[in-house]
């Protein structure tokens, strides 16, 4: 190990996986980004006689792999798409038959997972290469890329599963940094892989687990409010880098192609040209990819603002933060394994706020196991109270409790996160039971009467601003015309009044509410979009068959929400968003042998490839269905700001005098929220338009 790559000693798990590998098991190592997953399969591949075939997602990957290894003095290949047929004949006897004329073995043969599902040749290929003792383990690195209940669904990994069909008897290393116990076991179904057991009595006939807590503690994780204009997000950003990170180097994620490019020019030009920004996402031309890598790596772009194809791969080692807008945990914690692989401190920042969950709802509602991810992350954005490491902990049970290197301290605090070094003056944590009754009797009236509302209209509703809310209804003349009349709640009478909150927290104890099932999301697709609504939950029942004199008096369940308290105006961001570098408590560099821009392990260029095809899939979902603020903001068809009236749901309003509880505003063409607008454009939206992680101006 010394010698040919130059490791004194294990670190993490590797000791286990390299033991276990050189026994012939089944296994699957989870170990965090940067941890040194290469050497858990490089070291037992050299020791072992035969080759290893290791299954790697994007071939700047592996040409990186091959000149490190070749550097090293070891034999590797590769076969991908760009292979020579030549070359790839010379390969595939090499492979299948003893060596010859001087030449080596090859212990590693790199492939993307492409091949297996496309070539008929190379699985026969392989099939020989088992008969005759050659192929002495399968390797599969990303591995949750098999999983659709993964964030990085890839559907060529899914087809691996036909390596244990094909070769029964050869071992499968698996190796992932994110593979949530859902995950796991989604993936060895996949793989037809055994059950997993423990590494420190594993039996023979099981898949040995070895995981390593995820946590590195050089990541400073927090989430900050967020402003409710775009302009204000961006502005924000820019705050942020310019008084925390000047001309150090980070990543902002972005949720859509179009918000890469919004945010690379919003931070140029709030900053007053200081912020030097680069674009990435799957559209991007693969020359420009490279450009602005190069650039990068130089210094001359200090901020990339990406989607998640600038994910996998990127090992530059000094990215001191990273700001991101994450729709699930796994891709935040996939983000923010970009940050700090030198070992010195960087921060991984969030910026929420409670009508995001609207937004992110709309693009999670098709994914498979999308609603629960979203969730999870909604409660990590909201919680001020749980450390953010033992946030982590939990959602990966696999890697903090059935661990084979076992970590004591995994569920331990930080103590350098936002909520380990929170103020009391910051946050509060209040009983909102009344107000949590208030809002669901105003959810179930509109219910009631067949309407739907948002989780902006809601916060506006209850707050008795923005003038109600509308009722779609067909033309006074019968036409086909639509208009949407204006209508809203007698609070006094549903609800005893108004909310005594502002908008934030509004919006805040609404999600609170949805992730207590007291309130429940609903998808309504339009021609343009997919527009989501609260509507009653499970849970609401408890509370609303309550009077409000009895939830004051204490009974009923009780609800707790916690809020952020606004800072003051102007420096209010710097300080919601404290760097590592000021963060009181913050952790010394864990690793000191680590060289910010080492060109040591993975030099992982941002070339063509084969296998990236998954980021483009990946990328283009998030644009395939517009933002629900379209419909908020009136820019959908009839069915938005819908508040039909009961019995028929399209019956007119005249015909169908509204509830007493609910009273007309005013008869109106075509209304938002709180003003009439101008006629609504019958143009579709362009889906790439809308501006998914940014509130839109007209929002407040
Ligand atoms: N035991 C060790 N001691 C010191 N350095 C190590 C050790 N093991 C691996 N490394 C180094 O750590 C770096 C990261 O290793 P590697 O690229 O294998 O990480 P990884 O787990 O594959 O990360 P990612 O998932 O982000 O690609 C490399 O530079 C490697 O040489």
């Amino acid at each position: 190990m010394k010698r040919v790559f130059g490791i004194n000693s294990f670190r993490l798990c590797q000791e286990g996986v390299c033991n276990a590998c050189m026994d012939g098991r089944d296994v699957v190592c989870i170990m965090p980004t940067g941890g040194g997953k290469s050497l858990t399969y490089q070291l037992p591949a050299i020791v072992n006689p035969g080759c290893t075939l290791v299954i790697s997602p994007l071939i700047s990957l592996i040409t990186d792999q091959i000149l490190h290894l070749r550097e090293a003095g070891i034999e590797a290949v590769k076969l991908t798409g760009s292979t020579s047929k030549e070359e790839g004949r010379s390969i595939f006897s090499r492979l299948t038959s003893p060596s010859s004329g001087g030449q080596k073995d090859i212990k590693l043969c790199y492939v993307t997972p492409e091949k297996i599902a496309k070539s008929k040749a190379f699985t026969s290929m392989l099939e020989k290469m088992a008969a005759a003792g050659r192929l002495s383990r399968i390797v599969i690195d990303e591995s949750h890329c098999v999983s659709q209940l993964g964030h990085d669904y890839r559907p060529d990994y899914k087809k691996l599963s036909i390596l244990r069909q094909l070769l029964p008897h050869i071992p499968i290393l698996t190796l992932s940094a994110t593979c949530p116990e859902q995950v796991l076991k989604d993936m060895l179904k996949i793989l037809r892989m055994k059950e997993v057991v423990d590494g420190t009595a594993a039996s023979k006939d099981g898949t040995v687990l070895f995981t390593s807590p995820l946590y590195r503690k050089n990541l400073h994780y927090r989430v900050v409010p967020k402003p409710s204009s775009a302009s204000g997000v961006i502005q924000a950003m820019s705050e942020y880098i310019l008084e925390n990170h000047r001309d150090r180097c980070g990543i902002v994620y972005c949720l859509s192609k179009k918000d890469t490019e919004t945010v690379a020019i919003g931070l140029r030009e709030t900053s007053g040209d200081k912020i030097k920004t680069g674009v990435y996402h799957a559209d991007i031309p693969e020359s420009e990819k490279e450009r602005l890598h190069i650039r990068w790596r130089s210094g001359e772009v200090q901020v990339v603002c990406a989607t998640i194809a600038f994910g996998m791969g990127i090992d530059k080692a000094d990215v001191r933060f990273v700001l991101h807008h994450s729709k699930s945990p796994e891709s935040y914690y996939q983000e923010s394994g970009r940050a700090g692989r030198d070992g010195l401190d960087s921060d991984c920042v969030l910026y929420y706020r409670g009508q995001d969950a609207t937004r992110l709802s709309s693009l999670i509602c098709g994914e498979v196991g999308g609603q629960e991810k979203l969730h999870s992350m909604l409660k990590f954005a909201q919680d001020i109270q749980e450390c953010r490491k033992v946030f982590f902990a939990k959602q990966a049970p696999s890697s903090s409790r059935r661990t084979s290197s076992t970590d004591e301290t995994a569920f331990d605090p930080c103590g350098h996160c936002d909520n380990c070094t929170r103020s009391p003056e910051s946050a509060v944590m209040k009983d909102v039971t009344t107000e949590s009754w208030q809002l669901l009797q105003m959810v179930e009236e509109v219910a009631k009467h067949g309407g739907r509302v948002t989780v902006g209209m809601l916060a506006d509703l209850a707050r008795g601003v923005g003038g109600g809310f509308g009722v779609s209804t067909r033309g006074s003349k019968g036409g086909k015309g639509k208009s949407t009349e204006k209508m809203s709640l007698n609070l006094d009478e549903i609800a005893g009044g108004k909310l005594g909150l502002n908008k934030e927290d509004t919006e805040t104890l609404i999600i609170q509410l949805v992730l207590l099932h007291h309130l429940q999301e609903e998808f309504h697709s339009t021609a343009y979009s997919i527009n989501v609504y609260v509507s009653p939950g499970s849970q609401s029942a408890r509370l609303t068959r309550l009077t409000k004199e009895d939830v004051a008096a204490g009974k009923g369940p009780r609800i707790e929400c916690g809020f952020v308290k606004k800072a003051a105006k102007k420096k209010a961001k710097a300080k919601a968003a404290p760097s590592a570098a000021t963060t009181k408590n913050a952790s010394k560099p864990s690793s000191t042998s680590a060289k910010p821009g080492s060109a040591k392990g993975k030099r992982k260029a941002l070339g063509s490839d084969e296998g990236s095809d998954g980021e483009e899939d990946f990328a283009d979902q998030m644009n395939d269905i517009s933002d629900a603020s379209s419909a908020e903001d009136g820019g959908g068809d009839e069915e938005n700001w819908s508040f039909t009236m009961g019995g028929s749901k399209r019956a007119s309003a005249t015909q169908n005098p509204p509830p007493k509880r609910i009273r007309s505003v005013r008869d109106s063409g075509t209304t938002t929220r709180g003003k009439t607008s101008a006629p609504r454009s019958t143009k579709p939206r362009d889906p790439d338009q809308d501006i998914i992680i940014l509130s839109d101006d007209s929002d407040d």
